[in-house]
């Protein structure tokens, strides 16, 4: 299962399984990429904010000279920072160096926001009162536009987004030259986004999701449906919720540098009608009660339209 693959509106194809490597730390992160590339993953997620992109960098190397992959092998995602949002060349520009590439397959916007980019801090600028440092006036469809020049450098072979609520995709699609490849967003059956998913899928835009296990400490593993699906098939509820996105159509993105996890999360399995329902009835149940739980939610202070956050 770790070898399946969905296609972008570019044509492209899009492993359905991928490296997270968010909060690993320099040499765990290393040893992560080559012993996910080993165990057959085919895409590794990163982003410039995570200020891990050398040491992903320097996996994707040990693997290209110990011949596990090629490069036109693996499907490497990076993100364009906050920061950097009014300039998405320069943003990219550095990504590349960091890894040590001359182009990603997918480079997103990370999230749909510009912080100052002469601000007190190269990531994270902070305005005195401690707030993050926002230039709030700087619309997202700038800066879609700003990654729509990307294009024709090659340095990308696809633009896509992240964090984007359907009202965002709503605003942005109208001015839009270029389709977003993607949008990355939290997804588990505690955060079904439905009204996200089905929309992109509408327009073509494919959809990872991230955070599966709701992130640190992975909490949606002990939910009872997860758990109940997993007992029936005999395997982790890890499975379960990665397989999960495999019936959904969208591409997922675990993270760990445990290189028996790793391996572990390569193995995804086919979850029935039944498994489907129970995990579907679950989500709209929390829907219903207003009980869904995001688990990722920087404090931007800022309103990009999710429903559970307006
Ligand atoms: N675009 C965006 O804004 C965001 C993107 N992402 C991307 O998605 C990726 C995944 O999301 P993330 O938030 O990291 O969290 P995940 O939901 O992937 O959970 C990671 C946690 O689960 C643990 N874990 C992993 N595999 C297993 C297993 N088989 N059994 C038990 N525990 C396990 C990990 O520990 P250990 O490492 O010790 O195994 C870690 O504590 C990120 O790394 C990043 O690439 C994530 C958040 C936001
Ligand atoms: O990709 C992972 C997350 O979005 C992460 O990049 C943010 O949560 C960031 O740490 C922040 O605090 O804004």
């Amino acid at each position: 299962m770790a070898t399946k693959t969905f296609k972008l509106n570019t044509g492209a194809d899009i492993p359905a399984l991928g490296l997270g490597t968010w909060q690993g730390e320099s040499t765990l992160v290393k040893d992560a990429v080559v012993a996910a590339l080993k165990a057959g993953y085919r895409l590794i997620d990163t982003a410039y904010c995570y200020g891990n992109e050398e040491h992903v960098g320097a996996g994707l190397k040990e693997a290209f000279d110990q011949g596990i992959v090629k490069r036109e092998d693996v499907f490497v995602v990076t993100k364009l920072w906050a920061t950097y949002a009014s300039r998405a060349e320069v943003g990219l520009e550095k990504s590349l160096r960091n890894l040590g590439l001359e182009y990603v397959d997918l480079f997103l916007v990370h999230w749909p926001l510009l912080m100052n980019p002469e601000g007190n801090d190269d990531r994270f600028p902070k305005l005195p009162n401690g707030e993050r440092d926002i230039l709030r006036d700087y619309s997202h469809i700038q800066i879609w536009k700003n990654m729509e020049k990307l294009v024709e450098s090659g340095k990308t072979k696809a633009i896509g987004v992240s964090n984007y609520s359907k009202r965002y995709l709503e605003e942005l699609l109208p001015h839009a030259t270029i389709v977003p490849a993607v949008n990355q967003i939290e997804n588990h059956p505690q955060l079904p986004q439905q009204e996200i998913v089905d929309f992109c899928k509408e327009k073509g835009i494919h959809i990872m999701a991230y955070s599966p296990f709701g992130s640190t400490g992975s909490p949606v593993t002990s939910a009872e449906p997860v758990v109940k699906v997993a007992e029936k098939h005999g395997v982790k509820p890890t499975t379960v919720l990665l397989s999960y996105h495999l019936y959904r159509g969208s591409t997922v993105l675990p993270k760990s540098t445990n290189p028996d996890r790793i391996e572990a999360n390569a193995k995804l399995i086919e979850l029935d009608a039944e498994d489907q329902k129970l995990l579907n009835d679950y989500s709209e149940q929390l829907v219903k009660e207003g009980k869904v739980q995001r688990y990722i939610y920087p404090p931007f202070g800022v309103d990009f339209g999710f429903p559970d956050k307006s």
